[in-house]
């Protein structure tokens, strides 16, 4: 049975073993109170509007789309299980949100699963911290620190040499006549190699477990909907949900390994560090205890890194724009025309080459097409309702849960022309941009939460896509043309989007890799 289908049936299964504490949930309902909420569809007692939300299939973004489409509203009323939830589809109800009334969304909802990653509050990290004192000093030190253009110019030399390993891997692949590659996995692979040398360094003497139970902790924070998150209050569904014990180990486990990180680092700190990682940099904020608002303890420290490794290793991006240049020939010929004509001669792709406009302004233009239509974080990363408001007119009561649909709003023909069609000459003559003053296209979010390693995200997205578009042409398997591509989505970690049965393509070598580099 296909997964959709499983994991379609688990949930009805679930909900008919729920039947005797939804009934006594109905038997005890009181009034909600009158107000005058966003446009919703009808519900049904209890579960609410999960029947029209799931009906879809998994993904939730397109469900939203479609319900905020049919009632031609900008903002959606939707209770999913015990969750009231409202969704902004319109670039005005995201500005609303994301900057108008900032403050009152600047909370993430803890659910029963975020309650685990963030241990009751003693691993609050970044992603999930609550506004307050903490979160203010985290994205601090990630603004002025750990993310800034300095930093990111300075770690630039580790990416390099992870985009030429890449290259080394791929070309290997294909030397030894594989009929294609797993584009995806290779470039993840790449990725988390590169961002824990980033927040970890070298020298770290267990990276394989390291890497092995971060990517069962991926596994474990599937994008998908859990009953438990659905009915908070009930400890059934609770318990249907199963995941939740192999995620308290996951994250003790990895608690584990970053203290031996941490040990390692302390240990060398009497020593002249010559290039300071994410954890020399904390450990230095630590000590300078004076400076700091909050104080950094190792709870903070641990979360932290856990959440700059789960924002650093996200790959969508790269894939779909892989399929995205597959699916449309003449703009992989075009990009990569300008890059090997401008680069021609050189035996690899330098950052210093790509910053002096070598060969990737049309790369850029399709990085950002490509954000426009697969959006990696189609919902961006919910919000909570701090405090009652009014949005376009309408109540927001406290404690709802806020999704900004920034994938149906980059698909909007009423803001975008030839909304569905991949043209990256339309950001050519145009001033929007995704630094989050353009409420139309916010890939990376806007306000108070935005995406904090747009920088580096960028910076690690260009290098490694100008690589394998200089080095390598790209060629579908066999009998399948770009219009057939399987371009299906699923939801990954962290309610991302990826490309659901992979990218597997053939790499043919254009420009050799130099082996003495
Ligand atoms: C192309 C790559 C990336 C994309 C598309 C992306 C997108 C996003 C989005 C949409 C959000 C939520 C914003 C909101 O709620 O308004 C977010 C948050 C975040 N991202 Fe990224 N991101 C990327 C790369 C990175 C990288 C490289 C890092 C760090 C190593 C990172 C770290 C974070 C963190 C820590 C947050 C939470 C910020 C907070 O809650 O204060 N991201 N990202």
């Amino acid at each position: 049975m296909a997964t959709v289908e499983l994991v379609a049936c688990w949930f009805w299964v679930g909900l008919a073993l729920m039947l005797p504490w939804i009934i006594l949930k109905l038997w005890k309902r009181g009034d909600t109170g009158v107000q005058n909420l966003p446009p919703s569809p009808w519900r049904l007692p209890v579960i609410g509007n999960l029947h029209q939300v799931m009906a879809s299939g998994p993904l939730l973004h397109h469900a939203m789309a479609d319900l905020a489409r049919r009632l031609d509203t900008p903002l959606l009323y939707l209770q999913l299980g015990e969750v009231p939830v409202v969704v902004a589809s319109s670039p005005e109800a995201a500005r609303e949100i994301t900057k108008t009334h900032d403050l009152s969304f600047a909370n993430r909802p803890w659910s029963p699963s975020v309650r685990v990653l963030v241990a009751g509050g003693d691993a609050q990290g970044i992603m999930f911290a609550r506004y307050g004192a903490l979160w203010r000093q985290v994205r601090k030190i990630c603004v002025l620190e750990l993310l800034s253009a300095r930093r990111v110019r300075l770690c630039r030399h580790v990416r390099e040499e992870e985009a030429r390993r890449l290259v080394a891997a791929i070309a290997a692949a294909a030397a030894q006549g594989k009929a294609t590659v797993d584009v995806g996995e290779r470039i993840s692979a790449a990725m988390t190699d590169l961002v824990v040398r980033l927040v970890i360094g070298d020298r770290f003497d267990r990276p394989e477990e390291f890497l092995q139970v971060f990517k069962e902790g991926k596994k474990l924070a599937t994008g998908k909907v859990s009953l438990g998150d659905l009915f908070p209050s009930s400890w059934i569904a609770r318990l249907l949900s199963g995941n939740m014990r192999r995620a308290e180990a996951n994250h003790r486990k990895m608690f584990e390994l970053m203290d031996r990180a941490i040990k390692q680092h302390q240990e060398r700190r009497g020593n002249v560090v010559e290039e300071e990682d994410m954890v020399d940099v904390l450990l230095r904020l630590q000590n300078q205890d004076d400076d700091l608002d909050e104080p950094l303890t190792m709870g903070t420290i641990k979360s932290f890194l856990r959440d700059l490794f789960n924002g650093g290793s996200e790959t969508a991006v790269i894939e779909w724009v892989m399929a995205q240049l597959m699916r449309n020939p003449r703009v992989m010929q075009k990009a990569q025309a300008e890059l090997r004509e401008s680069l021609q001669g050189r035996q690899k792709v330098t950052e210093d080459d790509l910053n002096q406009g070598f060969g990737y302004r049309y790369l850029k233009l399709v990085i950002k097409e490509t954000l426009r239509l697969n959006n990696a974080v189609p919902l961006l990363m919910p919000r909570e309702c701090r405090e009652t408001c009014k949005i376009m007119g309408y109540d927001v009561p406290k404690g709802t849960t806020v999704f900004v649909n920034a994938w149906a709003i980059g698909r909007d023909p009423k803001y975008w022309v030839d909304a569905e069609e991949f043209i990256p000459e339309r950001f050519e003559s145009s001033a929007v941009d995704f630094n989050g003053t353009d409420f139309e296209f916010i890939p990376f979010g806007a306000g108070r939460r935005m995406c904090p390693g747009m920088a580096l995200g960028l910076a690690s997205h260009e290098l490694m896509l100008a690589t394998l578009l200089y080095h390598f042409d790209w060629e579908l398997p066999a009998g399948v043309s770009p219009s057939e591509m399987d371009m299906t989505e699923e939801m990954g970690v962290t309610m991302t989007s990826r490309m659901k049965n992979g990218l597997h393509l053939r790499p043919i070598v254009r420009v050799p890799l130099k082996t003495a580099t």
